[in-house]
């Protein structure tokens, strides 16, 4: 069985607690309160810088020139890719870059991404994957669903957060990553897998707790 397979089967009963939490089925039915989406994209705005930060640490700890360039790509794609949806909601919101930076990082939110830069900080480019991959693939996974919702992603709000997610760019740039992550665990240990899922795991924890932070507007 592929790596990813495996860890896709470890960590499914935490993704469809995702897809069933009320704030995605709020996205997709578009019954979703603006201020539990306006906590959300300032907070997920803050946890981006963070999450580019991961693939940073892959451009350093990486050996391969290729794969060098792989992650340096992934650090582009999210500061000039998927922040530029979270900029454009934000201008649609009245929201300036200088208004995020006051924002404090719920500790959900913090807890996030100091648990992935660890993770980045203490092992090599397949624990760095291994701590990214369940933040992009679930999003791939949860724009899918949300777009096959009649209308959804013709949602005159939503509707966009949706077709990013969805859309070529996004789903093409992860199954990138989910095939990098079965190349690089290809030669490793059943303990040194372990450790893979344990990281995986833990992300998709960590991404249940942050819709819930949405949803509950923790400060
Ligand atoms: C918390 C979180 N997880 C995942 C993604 C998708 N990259 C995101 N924007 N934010």
């Amino acid at each position: 069985m592929r790596t990813t397979q495996r860890l896709y089967e470890a960590a499914h009963p935490i993704w469809e607690q995702c897809h069933d939490h009320p704030f995605v089925r709020g996205i997709g039915d578009g019954s979703l309160d603006l201020e539990k989406f306006r906590w959300f994209l300032l907070q997920d705005y803050l946890y981006l810088f963070d999450y580019a930060r991961v693939f940073a640490y892959g451009v350093v700890k990486a050996r391969d020139p290729g794969l060098m360039r792989t992650f340096s790509a992934n650090v582009d794609a999210i500061l000039g890719g998927e922040m530029k949806v979270h900029r454009a909601y934000m201008a649609r919101l009245g929201i300036t870059e200088e208004q995020v930076f006051s924002v404090q990082p719920a500790l959900s939110n913090l807890s996030y991404t100091h648990y992935m830069l660890s993770c980045a900080a203490a092992g090599g480019p397949a624990e760095i994957i291994a701590a990214i991959l369940s933040c992009s693939w679930s999003y791939a996974e949860i724009g899918t669903r949300l777009a096959a919702i009649p209308g959804a992603a013709d949602h005159p709000f939503y509707g966009e957060w949706i077709r990013s997610y969805a859309g070529e760019d996004y789903q093409k740039t992860n199954d990138a990553l989910v095939e990098l992550m079965d190349t690089l665990a290809e030669s490793c240990t059943e303990a040194e897998y372990q450790r893979l899922e344990e990281i995986f795991v833990n992300c998709s924890r960590y991404e249940l707790g942050f819709w819930e932070m949405a949803w509950t507007l923790e400060r």
